[in-house]
């Protein structure tokens, strides 16, 4: 098994902004992690730190119980958000490079470049300059930069912004692949679909801290529940101050109402047949997305 990616209170400061404040999480082996906040929360800078491309003004990142050093770095599969392919050179050509610099001999980065550029659809552009792909397909190459060495740890900055629906199916089949092997793999998104049916665990960031970390059912689990009803006159306001209901929202034949764990649902049923005929009553837990807002706006 792999060793776990551990991100140990880092703090980094950009001259007065703090762009990083005791940010801390481990991605266990075989896990995959997705990293979310809104635009500046500081995900980029936590994954460049893992990375070694800035240094953190505190803290430490491990994998397992060894601080993370030059050599252990090599094993690091990493898509930068700046994407940092040469424009001039070939996908192909470039792959090979990259993949002996990581330490392959010549005919094992052969077959892995062939393989992986097959995998990712780029089989007919493997001779052909990165600078001449389409975008998605540049995105393309560059996942498969990072999967060429066959790293022990994956780390990819927004590694499906850009990428056709299929390209995002063959992704995600990658990443739980890597994940199967043992692999801990850390991504960034603001695709909270795809986080949401992708990732064992996910950490909201804001503002350069953990905000919440959980598996996603977790998160959605402590997020409280709502209970759809339709039927009952809204306009009596039926469920106003009943025990358990945090908040009622009257839409048309629609009662929308959060929660909580001392909600008696038979009690809230027979309290709405007495304002009309129920015909749906169903609870449902919050979406990744409404726990983002809540998170983000708190
Ligand atoms: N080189 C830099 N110099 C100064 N400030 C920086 C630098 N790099 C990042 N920042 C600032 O640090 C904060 C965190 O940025 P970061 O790129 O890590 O966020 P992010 O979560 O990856 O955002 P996004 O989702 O937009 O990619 C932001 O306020 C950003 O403006």
């Amino acid at each position: 098994m792999n060793d776990p990616l551990i991100i140990d209170h880092l703090s980094k400061r950009y001259g007065n902004l703090t762009a990083l404040s005791d940010m801390t999480f481990t991605v266990n082996a075989g896990e995959i992690f997705g990293f979310v906040g809104s635009n500046g929360a500081g995900k980029s800078t936590t994954m460049r730190i893992v990375l070694g491309v800035l240094s953190a003004d505190s803290g430490r990142v491990l994998l397992g119980d060894r601080p993370i050093d030059l050599e252990m770095r090599r094993q690091i599969g990493y898509m930068p958000e700046e994407r940092g392919l040469y424009p001039k050179m070939k996908v192909g050509e470039q792959l090979r490079f990259l993949a002996e610099l990581h330490g392959l001999s010549s005919a094992d980065a052969r077959d892995n470049v062939v393989r992986w550029v097959t995998r990712l659809g780029l089989g007919e552009r493997i001779d052909d300059n990165v600078g001449d792909l389409s975008l998605g397909n540049q995105q393309r190459a560059q996942l498969a930069a990072a999967l060429v060495h066959e790293p022990t740890v994956l780390v990819l900055d927004e590694p499906f912004s850009g990428l056709d629906p299929v390209a995002v199916d063959v992704m995600s089949d990658v990443l739980k692949e890597k994940a199967a092997e043992g692999v801990p793999v850390l991504f960034s998104s603001h695709q909270l679909d795809l986080v949401q049916r992708l990732c064992d665990r996910v950490g909201i960031i804001t503002k350069g801290s953990m905000r919440a970390q959980g598996s996603v059912d977790e998160l959605r689990a402590g997020g409280g529940k709502t209970l759809h009803v339709t039927g009952p006159d809204t306009s009596t306001r039926w469920a106003d101050g009943l025990p358990g209901v945090i908040e009622a929202d009257y839409r048309g034949a629609d009662t929308h109402l959060r929660i909580d764990d001392t909600a008696d649902d038979q009690r809230l049923l027979a309290t709405a047949l007495t304002h009309g005929p129920v015909h749906r009553f169903a609870t449902s837990h919050p979406h990744l997305t409404d726990l983002f807002r809540e998170v983000v706006s708190a």
